[in-house]
């Protein structure tokens, strides 16, 4: 098992990483003192309530955890105001108070979507993250919380810190195929923006991170929220330094959004968005290694790396436009600079992000 701490202060909170941790979630919940008198909400969606609901709530109740739950279908389409309130009305029904906390059992959708319910119910009331797909590293560590709306992806939302993390990397063994691939680009991410060691560690072990080996998913993930946990730590409301973590992600959030939700998984759509951002590179005079090496290493994992031709490129670009990052006029975008390195730059045109997109299309 390993332990990392987001240093926050006072709401500093600490990630539990490894094999069977949830066997124990009662004595974790224990140790942060949550309420055996207010009840839990265990919110989850319908995938991951078939594998994993019934244990954590056997023992939260064995434990003497006053546990309901929740459950909302599963996909990117159940991030919405609708099933907000379809939370909020259980957390209602089920009697929570201001002492209750929600407990997100899930992807980064349940994380996203139940740390929402968390930060607006009564305005605002505890949670834990409990993540389940390799994705949720990232979702379920710094806070960021919220909900899609059919224009914009995330436009709806809060900055919400859980109370703590518990990372079951047996939980991770039923993930479909598809899932653990989308999952590890965030992965890749977090080496791309601040790490070219743990890029190379990602690139020799693809064997057995595809074939979740839980003792090097249990280092992946480590690392991964260990840079995220950094990153966080420094700057918790996105003010400058936390704008890295979103490489590949104003293209990415786009073609989620264009394409309707769901129908390119977070991680495809940010793959596409990352090697777009490393050909942007080239245009800025940076080595075009970074671009071949960036979609070799995307490619090895089984991940798209271009974009899908009957997207509109102007509805894209528009989509571009309502994310958060266009500031004053101006496209906020993260740039390589080299494997590991990156850059917030303010100076991308819509010709480039034309061209970027056109190159994408084509480059088959
Ligand atoms: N808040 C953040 O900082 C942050 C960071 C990254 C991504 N996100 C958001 O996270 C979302 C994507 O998260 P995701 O990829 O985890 O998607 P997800 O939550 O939809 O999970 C992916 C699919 O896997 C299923 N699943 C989950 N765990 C499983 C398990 N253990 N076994 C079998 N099936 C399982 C789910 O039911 C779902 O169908 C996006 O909405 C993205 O915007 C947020
Ligand atoms: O935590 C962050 O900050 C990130 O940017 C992490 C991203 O991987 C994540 O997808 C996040 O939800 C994007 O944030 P947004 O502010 O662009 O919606
Ligand atoms: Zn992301």
């Amino acid at each position: 098992m390993r332990e990392l701490t987001v240093d926050l202060g006072d709401r500093s909170y600490p990630i539990y990483i490894g094999s069977g941790v949830l066997e124990d979630i009662a004595a974790y919940f224990d140790r942060h003192k949550l309420s055996k008198i207010s009840p839990l909400l265990v919110v989850t969606d319908s995938s991951v309530a078939a594998h994993h609901l019934s244990p954590v709530m056997e023992r939260l109740q064995r434990g003497g955890y006053p546990a309901v739950s929740y459950v909302v279908p599963a996909g990117e389409a159940s991030k919405s105001l609708a099933q907000l309130e379809g939370i909020v009305t259980a957390a209602l029904e089920a009697g929570l108070d201001r002492k209750s906390a929600i407990i997100a059992l899930g992807g980064g959708v349940v994380g996203d979507l139940a740390g929402f319910a968390a930060a607006s119910f009564m305005r605002g009331i505890r949670f834990v993250q409990i993540p389940t797909t390799i994705l949720a590293h990232d979702s379920s560590v710094g806070g960021k919380v919220g909900v899609n709306h059919p224009m914009a992806k995330n436009i709806i939302g809060a900055f919400h810190q859980p109370e703590l993390v518990l990372y079951d990397t047996s939980t991770l063994l039923t993930l479909p195929i598809r899932e653990v691939r989308a999952g590890l680009s965030e992965m890749i991410k977090h080496g791309l923006i601040w790490d070219e060691a743990f890029v190379a560690w990602i690139d020799e072990h693809a064997g057995e991170l595809l074939s979740l080996d839980e003792k090097a998913l249990e280092y992946g993930l480590y690392e991964g929220c260990k840079v995220k946990a950094i990153v966080v730590s420094q700057d918790e409301h996105e003010n400058g330094l936390r704008a890295i973590l979103n490489l590949g992600h104003t293209l990415g959030h786009a073609l989620e959004a264009v394409a309707g939700y769901g129908e390119l998984l977070h991680g495809e759509a940010i793959s596409i968005g990352m090697v777009g951002a490393a050909k942007l590179a080239e245009d800025f005079g940076y080595a075009s290694h970074i671009y071949t090496e960036t979609k070799r290493i995307f490619e090895k994992f089984g991940l798209p790396v271009t974009i899908p031709s009957q997207l509109n490129t102007d509805r894209i670009i528009d989509a571009m436009m309502h994310d958060k990052k266009f500031k004053e006029g101006a496209m906020v975008y993260i740039v390589p600079t080299a494997i590991g390195k990156v850059e917030i730059r303010k100076d991308v045109t819509v010709e480039q992000i034309r061209k970027i997109i056109a190159h994408l299309k084509e480059d088959i």
